[in-house]
Parts: C-alpha cells; structure tokens; sequence
C-alpha cells in the first residue's frame, strides 16, 4: 500500500467548496483530513487569502496517479493556469509518496517547496504528529522554526461532514 501526503489550497471563489471537491475526488483513499487554514499568500502576495488543508491518503496507487488525479480536480474546479504562484480555485500538490525521491519536473518528490511552506506543514503536522519528511527530518521541528504569522486555523470551516 502507498501512502502519500497531499496540500490542497484555494483562493478564488467558493474556496471551501473547491477544497472539499478535493476531499470528495480522493474519497476512496482518505487516511486522515486536516483542519481547514486560512493562510496569507505567500510568493506572488498581492492576491486574496487562501484556504489550505492537508491530506494523508492511502491505497494501491503510484505518484504518478496521484498527480493526474489531483491535476483532473484542478481542471475540474475550472482552474485557469496564468501566472506562476498566482490565484487559482484549486491546486493539488503531492507533498510525500512514501519514501520516493523523484527529479522529474513533472513530478518533484518530495515537493521542493514543503519543507519552507507554514501552509503545508502546519496542517500536517495537526494530523499526523509524528510525521517526518523525507530529506528534512520532523515536520514538528520545521514548524517549530518557521513565522506562523498569517497562518490562522479555521475551525468553523470544515472539510469533513460525517
Ligand atoms: N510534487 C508535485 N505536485 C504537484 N505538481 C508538481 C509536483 N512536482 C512537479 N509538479 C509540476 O508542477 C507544475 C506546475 O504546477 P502548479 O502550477 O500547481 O505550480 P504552483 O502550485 O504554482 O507552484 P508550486 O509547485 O511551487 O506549488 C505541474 O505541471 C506539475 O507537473
Ligand atoms: N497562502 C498560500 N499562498 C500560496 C499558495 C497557497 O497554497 N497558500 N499557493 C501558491 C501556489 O502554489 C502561491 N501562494
């Protein structure tokens, strides 16, 4: 069984409604879903806040299948590709496959950008204490030196309705 890690995020529209479009896509192979943040955009900063959420997800599926599922959400959402970092309804980020370390542009794991991204480890961390990614050690000890300012948990949002 593969188990990976996956950031959804959303800044345009019915965020939460695109972020639980994700949940529902991966329904079949849901480990764990993180609370929802809102987190202020980090790279390109001049766009609206964005709702992020992690999730764990297990089953008999490679990375390669995980991306393509996740990029066949985005697409769904009706995600507009423009500028890099920029606004979108729906991104879908494999954070962690197992242990696997791929260089292909196409699919870079562990996701280059994980280690440094509060948006990512922060709800991570909320669902799996223990968690460790590859090539960085602990998540609890990367969250533990990044600037959490503008990374706020929503805990009236919910992804989760069971
Ligand atoms: N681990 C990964 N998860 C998702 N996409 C990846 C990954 N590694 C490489 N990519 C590639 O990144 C490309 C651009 O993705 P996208 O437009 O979502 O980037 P971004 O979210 O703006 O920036 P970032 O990748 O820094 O989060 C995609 O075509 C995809 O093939
Ligand atoms: N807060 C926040 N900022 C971002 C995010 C994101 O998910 N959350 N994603 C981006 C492009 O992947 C660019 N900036």
């Amino acid at each position: 069984m593969t188990r990976a890690v996956l950031s959804i995020g959303s800044n345009m529209g019915d965020r939460l409604g695109y972020l639980r479009s994700a949940v529902a896509g991966f329904a079949d192979s849901l480990v764990a879903v993180s609370p929802v943040y809102e987190t202020a955009p980090w790279g390109v900063t001049d766009q609206d806040d964005f709702l992020n959420a992690v999730l764990i997800v297990s089953g008999s599926f490679g990375p390669w299948d995980l991306l393509r599922r996740g990029q066949a959400l985005e697409n769904a959402s009706g995600r507009v590709r423009t500028l890099r970092w920029g606004p979108r309804t729906l991104d879908v980020d494999v954070v962690t496959v197992d242990d696997v370390v791929s260089e292909d542009p196409e699919l870079l794991l562990p996701h280059p950008g994980a280690h440094e991204r509060a948006t990512v480890l922060v709800p991570w961390l909320d669902i799996d204490p223990d968690a460790v990614l590859p090539g960085h050690g602990r998540v609890a000890d990367l969250v533990a030196g990044l600037d959490l300012t503008g990374v706020e948990r929503r805990d009236d949002l919910s992804l989760t309705w069971r």
